[in-house]
Formats: structure tokens, C-alpha cells, sequence
């Protein structure tokens, strides 16, 4: 590590912060990644392994994990929040002593809130009042980073220090960061692709073919966009590597540990033993709960969401509801330029003139 190095804090000893600390030792960062347990601490300092999350890939040996959450904090001039959503507010909480409003902060988690159907980012700014905020999100699987796959990202912030920064920080041969100004569009994205992906993976599961993936992932974003206007973001941003990029990567990749959970719940297992088997964490068990109480209050039509919802906490079987899905309203392609008003008013009308 030379002197004047650029030091890197990453909070979160998982699979993406993992490789997350890894690029940034690839780019001559002083990385100090931030962990609880102390166990894998020690071994990604004498093995430059994390076994528990990502093994059988060499961590930089620059890569120094810690316990002590100021040490890896103080002089960072970028920290990486890579907390699942459950966790994500306490370890910010945690961290709030030793952050300064200097410093960059990018969350990296794709989650919601369930109290005020907040996004990481938000709980971020609120917590600490800062204003060089930003978020990571894109077609990002952490085990293909780690291999140095060809990847791309999104760096999302209205403050164009932090874009700037990040692309610097973290941009490499093997690893490409783009920017955009639309922080919430680009979260939004992240965090409700998961739900899909675990539909996706449940209907590879029951041996449906690539026409119904292809389907299914594109009415999927016509239904996220849906939701996008509803909440004031720009759908337009979901045409972007973090919107239909992260939702090709995840609906098709078992690698998607959201992937898995579907395919594991399309196999027969219930939903506990399908998260307890994958003993990492699949954000959109409970993003899809959170999105459809929101879309119901909302009055958006999420019909693969609110699918997915019964299947997963209901009951319902998969096959019957894919049957009533196929069965249901007769809707349009692209609703942004046919709205799907209009269609439902030439099927009244034609309706009419048959009786
Ligand atoms: N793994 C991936 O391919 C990608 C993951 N993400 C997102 O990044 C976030 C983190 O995911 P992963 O690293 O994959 O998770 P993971 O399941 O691999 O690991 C979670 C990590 O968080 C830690 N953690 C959980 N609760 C904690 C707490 N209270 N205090 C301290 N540490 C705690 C765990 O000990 C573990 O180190 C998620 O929101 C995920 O959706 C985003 C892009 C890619
Ligand atoms: O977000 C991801 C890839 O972009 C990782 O997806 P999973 O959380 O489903 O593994």
C-alpha cells in the first residue's frame, strides 16, 4: 500500500462487500472492511478468504478486515454500506460517531424499509444529515465479481462529487461504472427486481420454457415502472442497467440468491426451509410483501406481485396461480403509449356490440 493511498471503508463482511472490497484494493485503495464476526475476520487476514460467503475466491491481500467499526471508518474517504435492509439502520446507527460529512456514503443494499417504506439511501441521509449520498445497484452478482467477470454498475447520486468519485474509486478493467442522477429510480430498481427473480426461479422450478421467462420478465417491468410513476420516480431510468439489466441477470442467474428461493419454493419446500437452506440473505421474501401492501393502499396493479404474495405467504400453488395470471385482465404492451384504460375501453365496446 503506498502513502498516499485513498483509504476505503466497506461495512458488511457478506458476499458483495466482499467483492466490493476487492475492487478497491484492485484499484490501489487502502481497503479496511468491517465485520462482526471475529472469526472471519482472522481468516480474511491470514487466508485473504471469507469461507462463509464467498469461497474459493482470493480476496486481495490489501484487504485488511476489522472489528472495530472506527477503525475502518476514520479517514475513509468512501464507505460502502453492504447491510441487508433488516440490518442496515442499526449498523449506520452504529457507525454514526466516527462518520463525517466529508465523506462519501454509498449504500449497496437492495431492500426496503418496512416503517415508511424507506430506501437505504433515505435511512442513510436521515441518519446522518450528509449530503455526499449515493447508491450503488446494477447487474452485480458478487460471485461473478469476485471471478472478475466483465460487470457493470450504476453509481446514483444527485451530487456529482459522488458520482465522480465512486467511478474513480471503483471503476477498473474488469468493473464498469456508469452514472446517473436518479438515486431513487436506481434503488427502486434493485430493490423490486427481487421479486421477480424469485417468480422467475419458481417457474424454472415447474419446467416452464424460455417463452415464459421472456414474459415474464417484461411484464415484470412494465409492472414496476407501473409502480415507479406511482412514486413519483422516472421510469425511464428502468430502462438502464439497474432496472432491466439487474432484472435480466437476477430472473435468469441461479446464481441470484432470490433466484434460488423461488426455485427452491417451485421444488415443493416451504418457504422457511427455502431461506434457512440459503442461508444468505434474499431481500425480496420481503420486498414483495412490503411493495404489495404499498401498491394495494396505492391502487397500482402488480398482478405477478400480488401473485407471487399469495403464493408465498398464502398458500396458494404456483401452477393454479400462473393459470389465473394467464387468465387475467386483457391489458396493453407498451401502457406508455397505449394506455391500458384504452384497452379496456375497446374491450367494453367490443363486448357491447357481441351481445
Ligand atoms: N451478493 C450480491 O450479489 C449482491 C448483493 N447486493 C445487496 O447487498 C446487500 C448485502 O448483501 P450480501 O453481501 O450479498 O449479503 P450476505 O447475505 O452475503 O451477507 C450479509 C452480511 O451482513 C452481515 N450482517 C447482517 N446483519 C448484520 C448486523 N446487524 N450487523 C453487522 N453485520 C450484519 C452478515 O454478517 C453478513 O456479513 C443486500 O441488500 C443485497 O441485496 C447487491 C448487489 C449484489
Ligand atoms: O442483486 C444481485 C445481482 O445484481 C444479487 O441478487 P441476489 O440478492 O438475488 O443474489
Amino acid at each position: 500500500m503506498s502513502e498516499q493511498a485513498i483509504k476505503v471503508a466497506v461495512l458488511g463482511g457478506g458476499s458483495f462487500g466482499t467483492a466490493l472490497a476487492s475492487i478497491a484494493a484492485d484499484n490501489g485503495a487502502a481497503v479496511q472492511q468491517w465485520l462482526r464476526d471475529p472469526d472471519l475476520v482472522d481468516e480474511i487476514n491470514r487466508d485473504h478468504r471469507n469461507s462463509r460467503y464467498l469461497p474459493d475466491y482470493a480476496i486481495n491481500p490489501a484487504v485488511v478486515a476489522v472489528n472495530d467499526m472506527r477503525l475502518a471508518i476514520e479517514g475513509a474517504e468512501l464507505v460502502l454500506v453492504a447491510i441487508p435492509s433488516k440490518a442496515f439502520r442499526d449498523v449506520v446507527r452504529e457507525a454514526r460517531p466516527w462518520l463525517s460529512p466529508d465523506q462519501i456514503l454509498v449504500s449497496t443494499a437492495k431492500g426496503i424499509e418496512e416503517d415508511g417504506f424507506l430506501l437505504m439511501s433515505q435511512i442513510l441521509e436521515r441518519e446522518t444529515g450528509f449530503s455526499h449520498i449515493g447508491v450503488l445497484s446494477g447487474p452485480n452478482l458478487a460471485s461473478e465479481i469476485a471471478d472478475k467477470h466483465l460487470t457493470a454498475t450504476v453509481i446514483a447520486s444527485d451530487d456529482p462529487l459522488t458520482r465522480a468519485r465512486v467511478q474513480s474509486l471503483l471503476g477498473c478493467e474488469y468493473f464498469r461504472v456508469y452514472a446517473s442522477n436518479d438515486r431513487y429510480g436506481v434503488e427502486l430498481g434493485g430493490a423490486l427486481k427481487n421479486i421477480y427473480a424469485i417468480a422467475a426461479g419458481m417457474a424454472a422450478a415447474l419446467g416452464m420454457g424460455e417463452n415464459t421467462r421472456s414474459m415474464l420478465m417484461t411484464r415484470a417491468l412494465a409492472e414496476m415502472s407501473r409502480f415507479a410513476v406511482e412514486q413519483g420516480a422516472n421510469p425511464m431510468t428502468f430502462l438502464g442497467l439497474a432496472g432491466v439489466g439487474d432484472l435480466i441477470v437476477t430472473c435468469s442467474s441461479a446464481l441470484s440468491r432470490n433466484y434460488r428461493v423461488g426455485f427452491a419454493l417451485g421444488e415443493g419446500k416451504t418457504l422457511d426451509d427455502a431461506v434457512e437452506a440459503l442461508g444468505q440473505v434474499a431481500e425480496g421474501v420481503n420486498t414483495v410483501r412490503l411493495v404489495c401492501n404499498r401498491a394495494r393502499q396505492d391502487g397500482v396493479y402488480m398482478p405477478i406481485a400480488e401473485g407471487l404474495y399469495q403464493v408465498l405467504f398464502k398458500g396458494v400453488p404456483a401452477r393454479d396461480m400462473a393459470r389465473m395470471l394467464m387468465q387475467g385482465e386483457q391489458s396493453s404492451d407498451v401502457e406508455f403509449i397505449l394506455s391500458r384504460e384504452a384497452v379496456q375501453q375497446a374491450r367494453k365496446l367490443e363486448e357491447d356490440e357481441h351481445d
